[in-house]
């Protein structure tokens, strides 16, 4: 049956939060003192904004066919996404009949793989990937969830991470993950900062709440190993992301270092099969946390998990709202999800990607039902609201 085929790809970019959830204004939590690697030099230890964490904004991606559809995605990746889209990728996918996903993939990395790779450029892969899944679906009349198997559970459960697992916890989330404020740099006394700010929360949630401690790439072997030992008087679940994701040998070490029945988890920052293979063949986690949007998109993600399943690893997909819940409710090795707080104050259930998503589910009491993602694609559209930017239009 002849399929439309791709007609045009548009690529914005757009300020203040959405994809870009570190893009937010003045008094966020998500900016506020929380470790990262740049917390060695003091004047950018504050605000995360300091040194740039909101630098690029969201990309949105746009896809068009000859039938009319057109399908869409947010990620991050700003105006460097927009070139990339509208100089580079665009020219895969023009004139191919939407059901060529896989080849089209394949050909935007083997073209950018001399630039690209990691980071931005597998943030824009992504993006464009998404949106090529939501066109393809919205032609088909489905919700992704069904193109990728059908769902494997009816409602997915969620942990919560921001500041207050506390309040998570009342509104009937599983975990709490909570940002490490201190790093090495600020020694013994933020050492034992963070692990009282941990004790204090064990006593506002009582024992059999899980709480976690997302480290940012901030930490070094020597200063995980001994929060991770100090954490688990506490009940400390999972320690994340506490090394640079380049130090697949550390993560391997600490894994082996951590209190038997502690979880190492990582990999928000890795991207693509290959670097996934190494966190699992190199035994760097116990928990794979790939991020759709950044990683390769659903494309790759489908291989990653395949790749960590056989690892008999987990994958629990880092935030990403309705991208991971597509993905999450088709898989049996992703029993539960991620949540964002991004309400300032992390004391409410916000859309994640608000403002420039409109129809994004929520989770209530902590859980989902698949039977929410029932509309077409990924069920979500752009907030006419919103003004979008597009840098680079094609000739
Ligand atoms: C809170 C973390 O520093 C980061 O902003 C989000 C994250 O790493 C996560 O959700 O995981
Ligand atoms: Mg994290």
């Amino acid at each position: 049956m002849p399929m439309p085929t791709i007609t045009a790809v548009r690529a914005f970019t757009v300020r203040g939060g959405g994809a870009d959830y570190h893009d937010q204004g003045d008094g966020h939590w998500i900016d506020g003192q929380i470790a990262t690697p740049m917390s060695r030099y003091p004047e950018y230890r504050a605000k995360r904004s300091s040194f740039g964490l909101n630098v690029l904004g969201t990309l949105v991606v746009e896809v068009e066919a000859s039938d009319g559809t057109v399908g869409f995605a947010v990620t991050t990746g700003g105006e460097i996404g927009c070139f990339v889209v509208e100089r580079h990728l665009a020219r895969f996918l023009v004139g191919r009949p939407v059901t060529e996903i896989e080849r089209m993939w394949d050909q935007m990395y083997a073209a950018s793989q001399f630039y690209g790779r990691k980071g931005v450029v597998l943030n824009t892969i992504s993006g464009v990937d998404l949106a090529l899944w939501d066109l393809l679906a919205k032609v088909r009349g489905e919700p992704v969830y069904q193109l990728l198997g059908g769902a494997v559970r009816d409602e997915l459960v969620f942990y919560a991470t921001g500041p207050r697992p506390d309040l998570a916890k009342k509104m009937g989330f599983i975990g709490g993950k909570m940002p490490l404020k201190h790093g090495p740099a600020e020694r013994e006394e933020g050492l034992r900062a963070n692990v009282a700010a941990l004790a204090a929360m064990r006593d506002a949630v009582g024992d059999d709440f899980w709480l976690m401690y997302d480290c940012w790439m901030a930490l070094d072997l020597d200063y995980a190993t001994r929060l991770a030992i100090a954490g688990r008087e506490h009940g400390l679940k999972w320690i994340e992301e506490c090394l640079s994701p380049d130090d697949y040998w550390g993560y391997a070490a600490l894994r082996k270092a951590v209190p038997a029945g502690m979880l190492v988890t990582t990999g928000e920052h890795e991207a693509t099969r290959w670097g996934f293979r190494l966190l699992l063949e190199m035994g760097c986690c116990d928990i794979i946390q790939p991020d759709v949007g950044w990683c390769g998109g659903l494309t790759e993600l489908i291989k990653i998990s395949a790749l960590a399943d056989a690892h008999a690893c987990p994958v629990i997909p880092h935030g990403s709202s309705v991208y991971s819940y597509h993905f999450v409710a088709t898989r049996p090795n992703s029993p539960f999800a991620e949540f964002l707080m991004m309400a300032p104050e992390a004391d409410r259930v916000v859309p994640m990607f608000h403002p420039l998503l409109l129809d994004e589910p929520l989770p209530e009491g902590g859980r989902l039902k698949v039977s929410a993602l029932d509309r077409p694609g990924f069920g979500v559209r752009l907030n006419p609201d919103c003004a979008l930017h597009r840098p680079y239009p094609a000739a």
